[in-house]
Parts: structure tokens; sequence; C-alpha cells
């Protein structure tokens, strides 16, 4: 019998535990209980997250107002909601799996599977590496990943959308994290590609500040096509040259266009990059995210800084103009009307291969 747990409980994340319930609860060959670890916090009501949710079925904080299924268990306490699992579903922000994974390691079951629906990447001096090979290397499981066109408020009030589970080799698991995942509201496909999708989940958060600035800076729509044409082109291009098995065709799934327009359209990125426009830079992402996203973690800032890093370290600065860009008004060393200004200074060489 196959049981679930769910590292992680913000947005995404109590959606993920909402999908699965609904599905848990109807296959033989899992158990209905959905455990889902709780970063604990306490409430201004003095009362603490994980007893709520547990109380209402809600959580109040990052998804209020939606029923999670009465068979998902908050559980503040990482290794009692992992002991008993063989199904890991990773779902922080991206900047906290490091910590999380070190407080697993020796903790969980030795027939644990992974899937991870992080979308970032972790930077250190040895190199970049996927979320979903942090988790391997460190836990020692095999991880595939889950990525998509997946605004969590939308999914939580059952509108269709699509996603898409990128595997490495194990076909069979691949299946399995679909059919756990899938619903007549949320229709998930595999493909072998587990770089390609996280690549995709990873850098689209980058393209989607560049299209929050456009909207900032009241540009239209064509304006923001070409931004996210050429984040696009840049996205492939930066997953090849790290990960030369990507596939071009994994762009054409959900986790790869569909995923970068809806996040260029509705996303926290492009919410609080639009904000920062309109403040004409004066007030930090960091301060704009605290006040707008209620606890809630953007993604895009980082990344653009963590990506930034490797391409100083490898040579690349000049081949990602716009993820520059990106990461040069987001840190205050150019102003907003930059990310239109920048395809003016590429070198012509370059600017015909975007
Ligand atoms: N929200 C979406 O629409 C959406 C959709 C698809 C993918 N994602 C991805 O899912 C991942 C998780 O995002 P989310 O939307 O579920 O989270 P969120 O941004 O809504 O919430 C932040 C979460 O981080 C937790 N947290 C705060 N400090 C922490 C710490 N020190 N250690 C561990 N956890 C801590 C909070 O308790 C909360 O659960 C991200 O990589 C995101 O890009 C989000
Ligand atoms: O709200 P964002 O910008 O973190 O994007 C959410 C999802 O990744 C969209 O698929």
């Amino acid at each position: 019998m196959n049981n679930v747990t769910i590292v992680g409980s913000g947005n995404w994340g109590s959606v993920a535990a909402k999908l699965i319930a609904s599905n848990t609860i109807n296959l033989r060959s899992f158990n209905d209980e959905v455990r889902m670890w709780v970063y604990e916090e306490t409430l201004p009501s003095g009362e603490k997250l994980s007893d709520v949710i547990n109380q209402t079925n809600e959580n109040v904080k990052y998804l209020p107002g939606v029923k999670l299924g009465k068979n998902v268990v908050a559980d503040p306490d990482l290794m009692n909601a992992v002991k008993n699992a063989n199904l890991l579903v990773f779902v922080t922000p991206h900047q906290f799996m490091e910590g999380v994974c070190k407080r697993l390691v020796g903790k969980i079951r030795k027939d644990a599977e992974g899937i991870s629906l992080v979308k970032g990447m972790e930077v250190k001096r040895e190199g970049p590496s996927l979320i979903s090979t942090l988790i391997s290397n460190q836990l020692g499981i095999n991880c595939s990943v889950l990525m998509g066109a997946n605004i969590a408020d939308e999914i939580a009030k059952e509108e269709f959308s699509e996603a898409t589970v990128g595997y490495r080799r194990d076909k069979a698991a691949a299946e399995r994290w679909v059919q756990l995942f899938n619903t007549p509201y949320f229709s998930v496909t595999s493909v072998q590609d587990v770089e390609g999708v996280e690549m995709c989940g990873t850098l689209k958060n980058i393209v989607a500040v560049a299209a929050g600035l456009i909207d900032g800076l009241k540009m239209g729509n064509n304006t923001k096509a070409a931004i996210m044409r050429i984040g696009l082109k840049e996205m492939l291009a930066f997953s090849k040259l790290l990960f030369p098995s990507v596939k071009d065709s994994t762009l054409f799934e959900s986790c790869g266009v569909a995923d970068l327009i809806t996040t260029c359209l509705g996303g926290r990125n492009r919410k609080v990059a639009e904000a920062f426009a309109l403040n004409g830079g004066k007030r930090s992402f960091d301060e704009l995210e605290e006040q707008m996203l209620k606890g809630q973690k953007l993604q895009g800032v980082l990344t653009a800084k963590e990506v930034h890093e490797v391409m100083v370290t490898r040579g690349w600065v000049d081949m990602f103009p716009l993820f520059k860009a990106v990461y040069e008004i987001s840190s205050g060393f150019l102003p907003p009307t930059a990310i239109v200004e920048f395809n003016n200074n590429i070198p012509h060489h370059i600017k015909n291969k975007l």
C-alpha cells in the first residue's frame, strides 16, 4: 500500500494536497490519508496554523476558502510526517529545500520515491544543481518532477489545466505519479526529460519578472509578447548549455510554453514586478513581496541572481541579455525601463540568434 506525504503547505502545496487527497480516497493502491508537513507558524489569532488546518480542513493562511479533503492531515513535525511515506511530494519555495533535505537525511523510508514540484535551482561554488538532483543526492532516492501552467488558485477552483511529469528512467514510477495527480480538471502527462521540465519551471520565473516590469511600465501586448519570445529562446538555450540532453519538444508541453504564458499573464512574480516598476524601482522586491504576498514567496528574483552567477562563472553573460537585464534591474543596478533598453545593447552576432 502506498503512503503519501507532502513536504510543504504553501499555496501550491495545499492545492497539491487537495488534488492528491481526491485520488487516494478512490485508488485502492493508496492509503486514504495524505500527510502534509506544515512549516509551523502562529496565526494572529494565537492559534497554530497546523491546528487550524486540522480543525477547519482549510489552509487559512495560504489557501483560504478551499477545503483540502477530510483525509488531509497537517503535521508540523517533519520527521513524523515522512516516517511512513514511500511517496514524498516536495513543494516548498526552492530556497528552503536544502535545509529541508538536510533534516531528512536518514529519516525517510529506504524504498521512498520523490517528486519535486519546486520551481527553482540551487547554486553553489561547485556549480548549479536542479532541486530534484539535490533531493536525489541528499536522500538517495529517485526523484521525478511535476511542472506546468499551474497557478494554484485557479486549480483550487477546479478550472481545467495541464501539467507535465518529467522522469529519468522509470516509466512505471512516472505513471504512478500521473495517477496520483491526474483529475478530470488536472490533466497530467509524462515525458522522459527531468532536466528539460525542471529548467522550464525554473527559468520561466525570470521571464515573468520581465513581463511584470513591462506591465508596470504600461507597455502593451506587443512588447510583452516580444519579451516572452526572447525569454523562451533564452530558456531553451540556457537549459541546453547546462544539460545538453534537454529536448526541444519539452518546451511544447505544459511545463514549457504554457507555463511561460500563464506566469507572464497572472503569476505572483509578474504581479510584484509590476508594482516594482510602477514605483520606479524605489521599493525593493523584498519589501513588496512581504506587503503583497502575505507570506507567499517569490522565486523569480532569486532565480535571476542564481542564474546570473552561473552565467558569470561560465562566461555566458552576453548570451542571455534578458536574464542579465532582469538580474540588474531587480538588484537595483538599473532602472525598470532598462527591460526594453537591453535590446539596443546586444551585440549583433548574439541578436541574430535571439
Ligand atoms: N503558488 C503557485 O501557484 C505555484 C504553482 C506551481 C508551482 N509553484 C512552486 O511551488 C513551490 C512552493 O510554492 P508555494 O506556492 O506552495 O509556497 P508559498 O509561496 O505559497 O508559501 C511559502 C511557504 O514557505 C513556507 N516557509 C516559510 N519559511 C520556511 C522555511 N524556513 N522552511 C520551510 N518552509 C518555509 C511557508 O510556511 C509556506 O508554506 C515554489 O517553488 C513555487 O514556484 C507554485
Ligand atoms: O505565481 P508564480 O509567478 O510563482 O507562478 C506560479 C506558477 O509557477 C505558474 O505555473
